[in-house]
């Protein structure tokens, strides 16, 4: 895989025009979602308008992030003009990130493309790596690709109208990405006060954020191991998530990882010997701050069918990530059908339902 530039920028406009005229392009098109379009566009519409750009806007949010949004882009696509030449913005968060990558990767067999996240999930996980896709048949993710963007340009400046959820969400990518990296990062993003905001502080800890996964994608582009690291908290997230689709009570992305993370830490305290008195504290601050998605006894069959669909899964055995301590990573970790529904009571019980 190529490997990817990732910017942290000052100027963005500047970084922008040099990331485009890194290679020649035909026809320049820009994807954003509806939100981002009136948000964001405006932050790159100069430089834009100067090279002919064509908008292309999708819905929002990740109920979306699906196959007939991907077929519109493709049609936009078709319908005006783009070749194998041309190049594509994909301005927005993951969910447009995501998408506008895959219809990258696909149009005309692949298409260069260049991310500008604009949510702190995007900023610090899913505009970098090369994961791109849509949900598919009620799963997260289920159709995709690997195929990076060619630069990633984070400006910070976009967070400033974000919500409330959508900085929570991102935050749990990354706290995540403090659980596998160290405990120093681990304990600032738990000592991290979100009221008021401290934007240049958030931009130190989005660079260090996204180191983190940088470090781990050029490892393991693949996800063939230890990449499997950025994927801790996900095998329940991911079932809650989706569980979350079909019941019609939609949760942010971030929400299901960090509930994700409160199960998946147990396992790793019972299976991997992580520490009880960091799993208490982590768990307090996600309850603290994302309050917890409803579950009963009912649920734990439904929720263990859709784990059975993880991508880290071989022959039908649910494969999880664990941690032994805050950095030290335990991949192609396995656990019995008990010791997941064990879980579930933990997490209802930590959780008071
Ligand atoms: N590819 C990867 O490695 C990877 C990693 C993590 C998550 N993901 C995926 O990312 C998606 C979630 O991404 P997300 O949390 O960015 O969601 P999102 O893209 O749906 O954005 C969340 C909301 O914020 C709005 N928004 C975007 N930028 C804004 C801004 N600057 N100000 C105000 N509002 C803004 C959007 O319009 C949307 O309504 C999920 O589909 C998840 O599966 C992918
Ligand atoms: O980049 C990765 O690798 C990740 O796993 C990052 C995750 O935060 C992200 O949600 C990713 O899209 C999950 O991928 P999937 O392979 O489990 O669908
Ligand atoms: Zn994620």
């Amino acid at each position: 895989m190529n490997k990817q530039e990732v910017i942290l920028c000052e100027k963005l406009a500047e970084d922008l025009l040099n990331a485009m005229n890194s290679k020649p392009f035909d026809k320049l098109f820009v994807l954003t979602d509806k939100h981002t379009a009136v948000l964001c566009l405006p932050a790159i519409q100069d430089l834009l308008q100067k090279h002919d750009a064509i908008s292309i806007t999708i819905p929002a949010g990740d109920i979306n992030k699906n196959l007939d949004t991907l077929a519109y882009v493709w049609t936009q696509l078709s319908q005006q003009g783009a070749t194998r030449h041309s190049l594509l913005i994909n301005l927005g968060g993951g969910m447009t990130t995501d998408l506008g990558g895959f219809a990258a990767a696909s149009f005309k067999r692949g298409i260069r493309y260049i991310n500008i996240p604009t949510t702190l999930l995007a900023m610090v996980d899913a505009s970098v790596g090369g994961k791109t896709g849509i949900n598919f048949n009620g799963l997260k993710n289920e159709i995709g690709a690997f195929a990076p963007a060619s630069s990633v340009l984070i400006e910070t400046e976009f967070l400033k109208t974000l919500d409330q959820e959508n900085f929570f969400s991102g935050y749990a990518e990354m706290l995540k990405h403090g659980l596998i990296s160290n405990a120093d990062h681990w304990a600032e993003l738990l000592n991290f006060s979100s009221d008021p905001i401290d934007y240049q502080l958030l931009k130190v800890l989005v660079g260090k954020s996204v180191k983190i996964k940088e470090d781990i994608v050029e490892q393991d582009p693949f996800e063939k191991g230890i990449r499997k690291a950025l994927n801790l908290g996900h095998t329940v997230g991911h079932a809650f998530e989706s569980m979350s689709f079909e019941e019609n009570r939609p949760v942010l992305h971030g929400y299901a990882v960090a509930w994700g993370i409160v199960c998946e830490l147990y396992l790793s305290s019972i299976k991997t010997g992580f520490p009880t008195d960091k799993l208490r504290q982590t768990v307090q601050f996600i309850k603290e701050n994302y309050g917890c998605f409803g579950i009963d006894c009912n649920c734990y069959e439904k929720l263990f069918d859709y784990m059975l669909h993880d991508k880290k899964n071989t022959a039908g055995v649910i494969n999880f990530t664990l941690l032994k301590e805050v950095g030290e990573i335990c991949i192609n970790q396995s656990a019995t059908k008990d010791e997941i529904f064990e879980m579930f009571d933990f997490y209802r019980e930590c959780m008071g339902l």
